[in-house]
């Protein structure tokens, strides 16, 4: 089959066809996800969203954008998410546009992020988990009480995030607030990066200020990373933190990893890592208070373990990754409610590329967005709209390992979320605890939660009666 050429001959919006102003918009009104798939459905499977921007729904272009060789590298969308340290940009795994760099870095840290090193930093998130449980204890001491869910989850994964990372929380869950509006100017910075991100132009405003800006008032996440880096680099400690395990990697290798690349790393775990993990803990407590058939499975798959470890401890992560119904339940809601809005933008490398049947030419931008990739049928099964864990335990493995291969909330290819390890083991862990000792219903079903579909999609409004067991 003959490619068409040119980005002239992609079907979409006409606004997009010779400006930003479609995504633009669409980010601005927190609804693209949302305005993303509707496109997909009426113009088909490769949309242009803007003078040089393409829009793919289909595994294959999945495939060749993100896994392919050669590699095709992020966007221009990413250079704003190097915060400036010091006078200079500080680059961190998330941002490095530079293919080689990049694989570098990761050959060298990912050491760090395996599931048997999540293991060893497991006590770092009992710690956590110990203190939101008292929490939750303490505010249902005289029987069920409204809770803020959507808050209280970020503020778990937040604090959470910052044990693991440096062995010291944020105060988030010892004061019930938003310390220091830490949460505040996190989700400010991914709004306008996101918005600004949609046009070159407009990205270039936002640099300029942002330079300007931050030579007076330093990105505090970043500073605060590279001041404990600094600390803990005169005052060692035995702490059980990736901050001593990235030391003891740079002590065994000196050329591995730099001070700089330790504080850029621990700033993006901390800022990567926040949001995306609150908004699956709350799309999980959403969708079982939707469906009570759904978490009474879960309940009984958990019986037998709840039995066997008291009320005084927490169940060990290696027991938890054996429950199938679980591991269900946490990626159909990583399915149904992906943690990022836009598509992942990349860049077609020199020499140009086919996707489904157009060829790009280099320097076209390219991507897919979760939203529409979770949507499609032939991969994840009838009523993609419904939240039925049942789709990833019903199906056979081949099928199983198909939908797994596809599901798109970590990303993909070299650029996947080095993370994931951890996430997963957090949001088991808060999972389980929480419903052996609570019962949380939504305070009115009646109602949607509001979700704002940008570069994330945060979910708010969603107060939840929680009663303990
Ligand atoms: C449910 C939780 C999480 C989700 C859904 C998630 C999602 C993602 C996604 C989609 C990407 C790729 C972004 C892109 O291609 O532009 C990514 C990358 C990344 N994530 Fe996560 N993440 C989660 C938790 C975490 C945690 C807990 C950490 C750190 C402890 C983390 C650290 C990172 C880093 C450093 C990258 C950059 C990787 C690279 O470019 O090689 N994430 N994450």
């Amino acid at each position: 089959l003959k490619s068409k050429s040119g980005l002239a001959s992609i079907p979409g919006p006409f606004l997009a066809s010779f400006s930003n102003l479609w995504k633009i918009m669409a980010v601005y009104q927190g609804d693209m996800p949302r305005q993303n798939v509707k496109i997909h459905r009426q113009y088909g499977k490769v949309v242009r969203i803007g003078p040089n921007h393409v829009s793919f729904a289909s595994p294959e272009a999945l495939k060749t954008i993100y896994t392919s060789r050669p590699s095709f590298p992020k966007s221009d969308f990413y250079k704003a998410t190097n915060p400036l340290h010091l006078g200079k940009r500080l680059s961190n795994l998330f941002s490095i546009q530079d293919v080689g760099y990049h694989a570098k870095l990761k050959r060298n840290i990912n050491s760090l992020y395996t599931r048997s090193a999540v293991l060893d930093l497991e006590p770092q998130i009992d710690k956590t988990l110990t203190l939101f449980l008292k929490k939750m204890s303490e505010m249902t001491e005289n029987g069920a009480a409204t809770i803020d869910m959507s808050l209280w989850l970020h503020l778990f994964a937040f604090d959470s995030l910052g044990d693991i990372n440096l062995n010291k929380r944020f105060g988030f869950l010892e004061t019930g607030k938003d310390v220091r509006g830490l949460i505040a100017n996190a989700d400010k910075i991914l709004h306008m990066t996101g918005l600004y991100g949609q046009s070159p132009l407009l990205q270039k405003i936002q640099l300029r200020i942002k330079d300007r800006w931050s030579r007076t008032k330093p990105n505090p996440l970043l500073l605060y990373a590279a001041n404990q880096v600094t600390e803990r680099l005169n005052n060692p400690t035995n702490d059980p933190d990736l901050l001593n395990s990235f030391i003891r990697l740079q002590k065994s290798d000196p050329g591995r990893v730099s001070d700089d690349e330790i504080a850029g790393a621990l700033y993006i775990n901390l800022m990567a890592g926040h949001d995306v993990l609150a908004i699956t803990l709350r799309a999980i407590l959403y969708y079982l208070s939707r469906n009570l058939a759904i978490l009474q499975k879960m309940r009984d798959e958990l019986a037998d373990l709840d039995a066997q470890y008291p009320h005084t401890m927490h169940i060990p992560y290696i027991e938890l990754a054996k429950l199938r119904y679980l591991d269900a339940v946490i990626y159909e809601a990583l399915r149904i409610h992906a943690n990022t809005g836009m598509i992942l933008e990349r860049v077609v490398p020199h020499g140009g590329a086919n996707i489904d049947g157009y060829f790009l030419p280099a320097g076209t931008v390219v991507g897919v967005n979760a939203w529409v990739l979770h949507e499609n049928e032939t991969i994840f099964g009838a009523d993609t709209e419904v939240f039925r864990p049942e789709r990833w335990i019903e199906a056979t493995d081949d099928k199983i390992s198909e939908m797994k291969r596809f599901i798109f909330s970590f990303g993909d290819g070299s650029r996947k979320c080095i993370g994931q390890n951890i996430a997963m083991a957090q949001a088991s862990k808060a999972l389980v605890e929480f419903l052996r000792r609570f019962d949380a219903r939504l305070e009115n079903t009646d109602k949607e939660w509001h979700v704002h579909g940008s570069w994330v999609t945060k979910q708010t409004h969603m107060n939840m009666v929680v009663t303990r067991l």
